[in-house]
């Protein structure tokens, strides 16, 4: 049981942002939600992160309402990496980082705590950056900063067995080539390994066919398929998504599919 999104609506000031959407998160697994720009995507995840109040429907947590949630429960089951996060004050690296640890503070020692930062920090590669400041860091450093402050907060407790929720906005936008692979291998380990259940919202199609158990697209404000990767991922569909020509084949060495696109 987690994170479920059933009939979501959004509208704000008469524009219809989300309709009819319904969506479940999977333990262990990670979605990809897949979209053209302005189709929805993060309207999604604000919803489902319990930031953005729909206009109906519901979200559920573990059968919950997320509105009847506390904060500091909502905080130990689900992180949020948003799309840009502007900090002004000169806080280092490891602050931002460390913050994620806030719902533990009570519940673990201060080396527990320690110890679940140092480790986000080695998987998003930023432990180099650890007593840097925040603010003068490089956009793509800050992104996997802020990537390491969600891993840490989803890692909970040592001994923890209640499923976490990651949701993940764009984590590969403004990285290079190295660090999206490196990101988004991070994101599917920390599914794996601690049956995490996993949402990536991405751009780049044939990362979303080599980390992501699951496709989400979304069109419109509207969810137009949703199921295992390759079903989802259909030339035809995705051509007619993204109004452009997207051929799919197959890297025989790997046995991944690639995907081409054109005018
Ligand atoms: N607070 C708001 N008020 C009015 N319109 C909004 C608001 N927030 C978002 N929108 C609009 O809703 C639509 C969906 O926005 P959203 O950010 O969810 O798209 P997206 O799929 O994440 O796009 P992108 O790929 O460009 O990040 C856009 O047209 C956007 O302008």
């Amino acid at each position: 049981m987690t994170l479920k999104a059933t009939a979501i609506d959004v509208e704000i000031n008469s524009a219809k942002l989300l309709h009819n959407v319904s969506l479940e998160l999977t333990p262990g697994k990670l979605l990809g939600v897949l979209g053209p720009n302005g189709a929805g995507k993060s309207t999604l995840l604000k919803v489902l992160s319990g930031d953005l109040a729909p206009s109906g429907g519901t979200v559920t947590l573990d059968d919950i309402p997320l509105h009847n949630w506390q904060s500091i429960d909502l905080a130990k089951r689900r992180a949020v990496m948003p799309q840009a996060s502007q900090l002004a004050f000169p806080f280092s690296a490891r602050d931002v980082v460390s913050m994620g640890r806030w719902p533990y503070e009570k519940l673990c020692s201060p080396f527990i705590n320690r110890l679940a930062v140092e480790k986000a920090m080695i998987l998003a590669d930023v432990k180099h950056l650890a007593d840097r400041l925040y603010p003068v860091l490089s956009g793509g450093e800050k992104q996997r900063v802020q990537l390491a402050r969600a891993l840490t907060q989803s890692i909970g407790l040592t001994d923890d067995t209640e499923t976490k929720c990651l949701l993940l906005d764009e984590p590969t936008a403004g990285l290079d080539i190295a660090h999206q692979h490196a990101v988004l291998a991070a994101a599917r380990k920390q599914c794996k390994e601690r049956n995490t259940a996993g949402l990536a919202i991405l751009h780049d199609l044939n990362q979303a066919a080599q980390y992501c158990d699951s496709i989400a697209i979304i069109s419109n404000g509207t969810l137009i398929s949703n199921g295992p990767t390759l079903e989802v991922m259909k030339p035809e569909l995705l051509s007619d998504i993204f109004s452009c020509t997207i051929s799919r084949s197959l890297n025989v060495a790997s046995e991944t599919p690639v995907f081409l696109s054109s005018i």
